[in-house]
């Protein structure tokens, strides 16, 4: 008995109501393979496995990390800015720079006539300054010169021209650009007029982001726009992903006789990448505990976390539990798919690592995984939110039956609109197509054994 093993809870021995009428569909018209009970042995509820799996890990110590490094990382302190945004008072149009008297009255009939001081860009580092009846060609971005008060966009003056047309561009076709004579401005404006302030988006010593923070791509532009390159989070996991089985090949492979694709290693990979883990997919492995033992070992010293799929049930080359058994706790949980699970922390180089064997068949490794290891990658970034969004929704058509003693989840489709769910192809572990249709997966719960159509239900949100 491994140490995890020794932390059974209250209810050790006491098996379940498995196999008491415990028949489910599994979509192919298949025997349930979750219904053979193994006697007495315990089993886990789900919310007692997913307590040890968080239980054993902890956020990640902070680092300094470059931003685009710490995207979907989570801050760990209060950031504050040491500058004003915008910097300086600037143009929001491309126009003219002007003194608000000199427009006083200004009509399309009698328009203010000005001379025209100088030209500034956006990031012009010397500014003329406006004397009264002047102005200075601007634009958008470029900081308001001395004595200007406003801006007039060009659309409001004959850019220079001498046409007495409103133009329409800076520098009308066959022109040359003019920043310097005379410009008609057909329109009086008030002092701020399309004048951005400084400051008026964020003030100096202002907070920006409070600790805890997930930096996500409009976090990280206001990071770089008030002059940070680095910012203090903690770290993505590195998430070791591996999937065992002899008869997977890779993806694109020619299959021989009774292979398949690695499907897993690639859901799970994403599915890790998509919950801010550094995942690293280690192909398929085949059904040699020895192989599989070196393999794992080798990995330790690069992984936060370990995921592998397959080899956790009672077959004759469920390699994980041969390769891994005396390391961590394999047992059997009260839910469905995902029945056989690993977990236990591996002795890496730098402390422990965690790991989690899940299932291997698709349905189940990947609802597994919604399960556990999300969250737990989520509690390692150091995210205060760790679960997914759940929801009471109305149920369209009824649900056949569910399996006694074990919480069932349904691939579904929710629709937020009408508020309701709806079951999306069968409950066998297999299916994937439908899987990949589903939004949501619907929770039928341990005493519940058929449910009615507009029964209200709870799903958890997978998007
Ligand atoms: N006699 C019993 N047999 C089974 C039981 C049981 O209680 N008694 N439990 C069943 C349940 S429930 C599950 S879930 C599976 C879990 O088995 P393993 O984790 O040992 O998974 P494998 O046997 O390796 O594979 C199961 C299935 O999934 C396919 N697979 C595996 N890996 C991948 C992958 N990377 N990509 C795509 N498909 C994969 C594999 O070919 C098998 O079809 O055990 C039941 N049996
Ligand atoms: O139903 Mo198994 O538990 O296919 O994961």
């Amino acid at each position: 008995m491994t140490d995890l093993q020794a932390h059974h809870g209250p209810d050790h021995g006491h098996g379940d109501r498995h196999g008491h009428g415990d028949h489910h569909d599994h979509g192919a018209g298949l025997a349930d393979p979750c219904a053979a009970e193994s006697g007495a042995e315990r089993q886990w509820s789900v919310d007692e496995h997913l307590a040890q799996v968080l239980a054993a890990v902890a956020p990640l110590p902070p680092l300094e990390l470059q931003l685009l490094e710490a995207q979907g990382c989570v801050t760990v302190e209060d950031v504050v800015s040491a500058v004003a945004l915008p910097p300086f008072d600037n143009s929001s149009m491309d126009g003219y720079a002007v003194r608000v008297a000199d427009l006083a009255g200004a009509t399309k009939d009698y328009p203010s006539v000005l001379t025209v001081v100088g030209d500034v860009a956006a990031g012009a580092a010397s500014l003329p300054v406006i004397g009264p009846g002047q102005c200075a060609r601007i634009m958008t971005g470029a900081p308001l010169p001395p004595g200007a008060e406003a801006v007039v966009p060009v659309e409001w003056t004959d850019a220079g021209t001498g046409s007495g047309e409103a133009a329409t561009t800076m520098a009308p076709q066959g022109a040359e650009p003019v920043a310097t004579g005379e410009v008609r401005i057909f329109q009086s404006a008030e002092a701020g007029a399309f004048v951005r302030r400084r400051g008026e988006d964020i003030r100096v010593g202002q907070a920006l982001l409070p600790a805890g923070t997930r930096l996500g791509p409009t976090q990280i532009g206001l990071l770089a726009a008030t002059g940070h390159d680095q910012v203090r989070v903690r770290p993505r996991p590195r998430v070791v992903v591996l999937s065992t089985g002899s008869e997977l090949v890779p993806p694109g492979a020619k299959l021989g006789p009774g292979q398949i694709p690695d499907s897993n290693s690639f859901a799970l990979t994403a599915a890790a990448r998509d919950a801010g883990a550094l995942a690293f997919r280690v192909g398929g492995v085949p059904d040699e505990a020895e192989r599989l033992r070196e393999i794992i070992d080798d990995q330790l010293i690069r992984a936060d976390l370990i995921v592998t799929s397959g080899g956790v049930s009672v077959g004759a080359y469920d390699v994980v539990k041969e390769a891994l058994g005396e390391r961590i706790s394999f047992r059997k949980l009260r839910m469905q798919p995902g029945k056989p699970q690993g977990f236990g922390v591996l002795d890496g180089s730098d402390g422990g690592v965690p790991m989690l064997a899940l299932p291997g068949n698709p349905v189940s490794a990947y609802i597994s995984f919604e399960l556990f290891v999300r969250p737990a990658i989520l509690k390692m970034l150091g995210a205060t939110e760790i679960h997914r969004r759940e929801v009471t929704a109305r149920l369209t058509e009824p649900v056949g039956s569910s399996p006694a003693g074990r919480r069932q989840f349904l691939r579904a489709a929710y629709d937020a609109e009408a508020g309701t769910v709806t079951p999306v192809g069968g409950s066998g572990s297999h299916l994937l197509g439908a899987l990949a249709q589903a939004n949501a997966l619907l929770v039928v719960d341990e005493e519940t054994t058929a449910l009615e159509a507009d029964a209200e239900v709870h799903a958890i949100l997978l998007d």
